[in-house]
């Protein structure tokens, strides 16, 4: 059977960018476009050129793409002069792309309320602005912009609007629920009226916002109904809740039914495999914590942490995953909590290297002890490099690489020579290596002369001098830290989980708890030590 092409746009350079906190450089525009151009997106709308002064300078300096479009937006003529004479018209032709995508009304009452001009100007201003990029030599599109909305308050009219950006010779109309408030079945019965109308299914795009957490519904409702093109983010980035989001629909559609066997898309097998490192870097370049519960490409993705799930899963993966990890980049989790069997252990054990037989009395013990510490307040699940310690040190295979003697830190706030307040943090480490003692003494104070508190202070001192183990752990660095107060026992105590990260881009998790969240913040930044000294084969004293 053949398969209907099924082309994907990414507005993250644009939509994305229009998310609350989100503002790209010029060098990140670069990295993105390369990430959307290798993953295998048709169409990448780089930003409105003339709206500011990266989106201008990006379109001056475009990416060089191998496989995909490059587009620039920007919105429809203003009513009372021509295409050819609008200032911020002008600007989006002259970043001389490709392609444009052009926003324009599609609702009667935008139209008279927010432009102020009749519903035929409207009409006519989308024809004239859309026929202009034609002339231009253009591949034009037309995001019509509220069409749910609009199609509900006066269908002939948000119809009319698609009709004229189509005669004028759109490539694409592109139907926007821009209020994000419109439902499934709603998308889908009203793109199936627009598809009626006239406007064939592979001129039709979607393009949905996520006020409902719908967006992605949304989108397939559309393609069920015949639409041809999909507009979405990475991560779902884009204004209020977000648009779409592409890392999550593009394996829907190339891996589900009915999708898989009628559709095709330019991302390939090594497109969809690259899919968890694009959103991952997509989420360093924003500087932000990758969502563990993100669908497909999350950290949680494919973690198996009930005793029954592992169980089956080490008889048959397809028992609880509905694809496999390895296709969209990602891989399985086997962890360890307290609501692990001795299935979950098995497997968490081989995953770190450790076989231990079935039977063996051992597993028994590493499952009470999880049992016990997670009662008394750790966390086993995600911190799974302090599981393998624990595991290692009860198996009697955990190498002793230094042993702490005693630290100390100290937090002050004084005024400076300049009479200004100031806090800072001094912590002292005394260790052991090889039976030789070192001191280490380190203060918060980052290059810029801002505090970053006692924990920093600790875990610079801590890492400052390990002597002859000092090279496998100088790549090392802290790139999330998590407080929580929690029950240990009747008590309650402070749980701290560290994130560390090396120049390979492995990435581990340690626990700590104590009453005292220094101390707690000790024992994690300790065992993130271990695990990188055991994982990188340093000698053991
Ligand atoms: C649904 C979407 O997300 S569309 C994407 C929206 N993105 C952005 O707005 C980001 C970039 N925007 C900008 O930098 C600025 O808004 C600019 C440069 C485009 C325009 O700036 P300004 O000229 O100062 O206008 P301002 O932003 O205050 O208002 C928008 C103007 O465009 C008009 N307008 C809005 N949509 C359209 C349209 N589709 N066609 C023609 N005119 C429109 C409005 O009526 C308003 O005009 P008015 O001031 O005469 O009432
Ligand atoms: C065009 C667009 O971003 C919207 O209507 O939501």
């Amino acid at each position: 059977m053949t398969r209907e092409r099924l082309y994907l746009f990414d507005t993250t350079l644009r939509d994305g960018q229009q998310t609350q906190g989100v503002q790209f450089s010029l060098e990140d525009k670069h990295q993105i476009a390369a990430i959307l151009d290798e993953l295998g997106i048709d169409y990448i709308e780089g930003g409105w050129p003339g709206a500011n002064p990266t989106d201008s300078d990006f379109f001056e300096q475009a990416p060089k793409l191998k496989h995909a479009t490059f587009l620039a937006f920007g919105m429809t003529k203003r009513v009372g002069r021509s295409a050819a004479n609008d200032e911020v018209l002008a600007g989006v032709v002259n970043a001389n792309t490709p392609a444009v995508c052009l926003v324009g009304k599609s609702h009667d009452f935008h139209v008279t309320t927010a432009l102020g001009v009749s519903l035929d100007e409207n009409v006519a201003a989308i024809a004239d602005s859309i026929s202009h990029l034609v002339g231009e030599g253009r591949e034009a599109m037309y995001d019509a912009e509220h069409f749910f909305d609009g199609y509900k308050a006066n269908p002939d009219y948000a119809i009319a609007c698609l009709h004229a950006a189509l005669e004028a010779g759109a490539r694409w109309v592109v139907l926007c629920d821009t209020n994000g408030g419109t439902l499934p079945a709603e998308v889908h019965e009203i793109t199936k009226a627009v598809i009626a109308s006239g406007i064939p299914g592979d001129r039709l795009g979607i393009h949905t916002h996520n006020d409902t957490e719908n967006a992605v519904a949304n989108t397939l409702a559309a393609v069920d109904a015949g639409a041809r093109q999909v507009q979405g983010t990475l991560n779902g980035l884009g204004e209020r809740c977000g648009n779409a989001n592409l890392i999550s629909l593009i394996p829907t559609l190339l891996l589900k039914e009915p999708y898989a066997s009628t559709l095709e898309t330019a991302v390939t097998e090594d497109g969809l495999a690259s899919l968890t490192r694009a959103s991952r870097m997509m989420d360093d370049i924003l500087n932000r914590v990758p969502l563990r519960s993100a669908p497909y490409v999350g950290a949680s993705a494919f973690a198996h942490k009930a005793g029954l799930h592992a169980s089956a899963m080490l008889k048959d993966p397809s028992t609880y995953e509905h694809v496999d990890p390895a296709c969209v980049g990602n891989a399985r989790i086997i962890p360890m909590s307290n609501q692990a069997g001795q299935s979950n252990l098995r497997e968490r054990l081989s995953g770190a290297g450790l076989e231990v037989e079935k039977g063996d009395p051992a597993l028994g013990r590493i499952l009470d002890l999880v049992k016990q510490r997670e009662a008394a307040g750790y966390t086993y699940d995600t911190a799974q490099a302090s599981f393998e310690l624990l595991a290692r040190q009860e198996l009697g295979i955990l190498p002793r690489f230094f042993s702490i003697d005693r630290y100390r830190v100290t937090v002050e706030r004084r005024k400076n020579r300049r009479g200004e307040t100031i806090s800072l943090s001094e912590a002292v480490v005394v260790l052991f290596i090889n039976g030789e003692k070192r001191l280490s003494v380190s203060e918060s104070l980052d290059e810029t002369g801002s505090d970053r508190g006692p924990v920093n202070a600790l875990s610079r001192a801590l890492a400052k001098d390990l002597g002859p183990l000092q090279p496998y752990i100088s790549d090392m660095k802290l790139v999330d830290f998590k407080v929580r107060i929690t029950n240990g026992g009747t008590e309650a105590v402070t749980r701290v989980i560290i994130d560390s990260e090396d120049a390979s881009g492995r990435r581990w998790s340690t626990v700590g708890v104590s009453p005292n969240i220094v101390d707690a913040s000790f024992e994690a930044l300790l065992e993130a030590i271990q695990w990188k000294l055991l994982r990188d084969g340093a000698p053991a004293a």
